[in-house]
């Protein structure tokens, strides 16, 4: 086997969430939105895994994908797989997917409204939560609430219980849904933007939370985030998305390091402070379009300062990059010890093969 072969095939050892060809569509009355087309890509046991991209890009999708929650006019398309712990998600029925959401896999979202209720105490909807998930109730269920907001850090555990949310500020707030997320006792995290709403120094804490709680209780983490900055803190590889597709992936230092994708060059350049624009910020011109086809060229192709004619004819596929397993790119550009010719040919050859694998 290859090396760009078993990079594609696989990216972790012991992978607890394998993603594959996961395309998500939503058939609105003027258009169908490929909101995730086509993207392949594994979570090892104990791993945070980034997803990365600007706004529209289909983080949240792909999230939301996972866990079960796309609903009409969306739908996820019958070739692709989701496959958790050995076991396929997207056969599940409603039902079976709720008991996965419940103990398996927990969400995080960037508002905790979404999470929380406004109408119950914290340490009410906690109760409430131990009591479906792990049939633990009476005083036994107000001491492991009271354990949990210690673990996350919420001072005064015993008082802030009989709190309202409203009540909590907004790290608090983020703090109290992953206590709650943790009554689930879930092996699987999914974090999308969970700190965005939040300011630099309470994001940090956030984020060290997290750290604290995968070491301690060997949670593996799906964290998703337009920004590098919290990507360069917080995952171990990365996967940067564009236009509802994967673009490169790589394990952090080497995507910080030896980015390789113009798309991610271009990223890396928007970092605050990392460059010299008189802001220090440097934006990518143009946005990112709506996929509405099937691919049948590069998508950031018309963003692309390095963009070439067979960029807008040829829907480019992952191929190794740089000089570390599992580094790769959907670039006509690469491999880049080929002449363009040669490499235009190796990306048509991988997606007539790709094409033939689909059932
Ligand atoms: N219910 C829906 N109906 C129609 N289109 C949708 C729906 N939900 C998402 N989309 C489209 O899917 C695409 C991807 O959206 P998504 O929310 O995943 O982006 P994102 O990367 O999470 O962006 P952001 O950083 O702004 O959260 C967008 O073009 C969006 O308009
Ligand atoms: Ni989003």
């Amino acid at each position: 086997m290859t090396r760009s072969q078993s990079a594609t095939m696989t990216d972790s050892e012991d992978p607890i969430l394998s993603v594959r060809d996961l395309q998500t569509v939503f058939y609105t009355d003027n258009e169908t939105v490929r909101a995730v087309d086509s993207i392949s890509f594994d979570v090892g046991r104990g791993e945070t895994v980034g997803i990365v991209g600007e706004s529209g890009s289909g983080k949240s999708v792909t999230a939301r994908s996972i866990m079960g929650l796309i609903e009409s006019p969306g739908k996820v398309l019958p070739e692709s797989s989701i496959s958790f712990a050995g076991r396929e998600l997207t056969d599940l029925s409603a039902e079976q997917y709720q008991s996965v959401r419940g103990s398996g896999i927990g969400m995080v979202f960037q508002d905790p409204q979404q999470s929380l209720n406004p109408v119950y105490t914290v340490g009410n909807q906690i109760r409430e939560s131990l009591k479906i998930n792990r049939d633990i109730t009476g005083e036994e269920a107000v001491e492991e609430a009271m354990r949990l907001l210690q673990a996350v850090g919420i001072p005064d555990a015993k008082r802030r219980l009989d709190e309202y949310p409203n009540q909590f500020s907004g790290g608090m707030r983020q703090r109290a849904v992953i206590a709650m997320m943790l009554a689930c006792d879930p092996d699987f995290l999914i974090c999308d933007e969970p700190t965005t709403a939040l300011d630099v120094t309470i994001q940090a804490q956030i984020l060290d939370l997290l750290k604290e709680l995968q070491e301690e209780r060997g949670l593996s983490i799906l964290f998703i985030t337009h920004d590098m900055g919290v990507i360069a803190d917080i995952a171990d590889r990365v996967n940067v998305m564009y236009a509802g597709q994967i673009v490169e992936k790589a394990a952090v230092e080497d995507l910080f390091s030896n980015p390789q994708h113009p798309y991610t060059k271009a990223l890396l350049r928007s970092i605050p402070g990392e460059h010299s624009r008189a802001d220090g910020l440097e934006t990518i011109e143009g946005q990112v379009p709506t996929p509405n086809e099937p691919a049948d060229h590069c998508r950031f192709a018309p963003r692309c300062p390095k963009s070439f004619g067979a960029c807008d004819k040829v829907p480019p596929q992952h191929v190794s990059v740089g000089d570390s397993e599992g580094h790769t790119a959907s670039c006509l550009l690469y491999p880049d010890d080929q002449s363009e010719t040669a490499r235009v040919e190796t990306h048509i050859e991988k997606e007539s093969e790709r094409t033939e694998e689909q059932p």
